[in-house]
């Protein structure tokens, strides 16, 4: 698959079965996402993995911090088992001169280059925010330390046949792109003879 039929095919699939990549398969695709744009080559992240039953322990966790009735507790229970395979994704920033924005970024590029590492492979996946990434009882359960953040939670596993995934025609973005003018005032006076111009 090329990297724009990819990027046009790719999407947040919510249902999700198995089979979804084991161990080695998901460090093998994070040894490619790695590579995606990240200043200092930091790294700062790290994934926790989660299967079977730790996933339901995930949803007690946030239970348990709300107090929720015994129905609540059981949404909460089943709603983190939604795919097979759960990846936490903990931003860990580094004490370094390149300040923690960037990192975040960083961050944010692998986990993209990860989602159509999976897809291109037919795997889904979908990135999950909402009340786990700010529970402190999450974090606890993860055993996030210092400064480290949650980012969400990628499921993944293999997206339902019903899905489709035809080609998306991209929204008309041109309003988002300017082309620079230097203003009047500044503009550039005519080049001294002899100057080499363009590259
Ligand atoms: C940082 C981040 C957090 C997200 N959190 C959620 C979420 O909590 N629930 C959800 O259904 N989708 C979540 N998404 C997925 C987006 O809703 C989804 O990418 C968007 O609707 C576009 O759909 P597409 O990925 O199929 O193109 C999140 C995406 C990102 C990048």
């Amino acid at each position: 698959m090329d990297v724009m039929t990819a990027v046009l095919t790719r999407r947040s699939e919510h249902v999700l079965h198995a089979p979804a990549p084991d161990d080695a398969e998901f460090t093998y695709l994070l040894r490619g996402a790695s590579l995606a744009p990240d200043h200092g080559r930091l790294r700062p992240w790290r994934w926790i993995l989660l299967r079977s039953e730790e996933r339901a322990e995930l949803g007690l966790s946030i239970a348990a911090e709300t107090d929720a009735g015994a129905a609540e507790t059981e949404r909460l229970r089943n709603k983190y088992q939604r795919a097979p395979l759960s990846a936490a994704l903990v931003f860990a920033p580094r004490e370094h001169p390149v300040p923690e924005w960037e990192q975040l970024a960083a961050a944010s590029c692998m986990a993209h280059s990860l989602m159509l590492l999976l897809h291109a492979r037919d795997y889904g996946s979908i990135w999950r925010t909402g009340r786990l990434a700010t529970s402190s009882a999450v974090g606890e359960f993860l055993g996030l330390r210092g400064s480290e953040r949650l980012l969400g939670i990628l499921d993944i596993g293999t997206p339902d046949a019903a899905s489709g995934r035809s080609r998306r025609v991209p929204d008309d973005v041109s309003g988002n792109i300017t082309r620079f003018k230097v203003p009047g005032d500044r503009a550039p006076g005519p080049a001294p003879a002899g100057s080499q111009g363009g590259r």
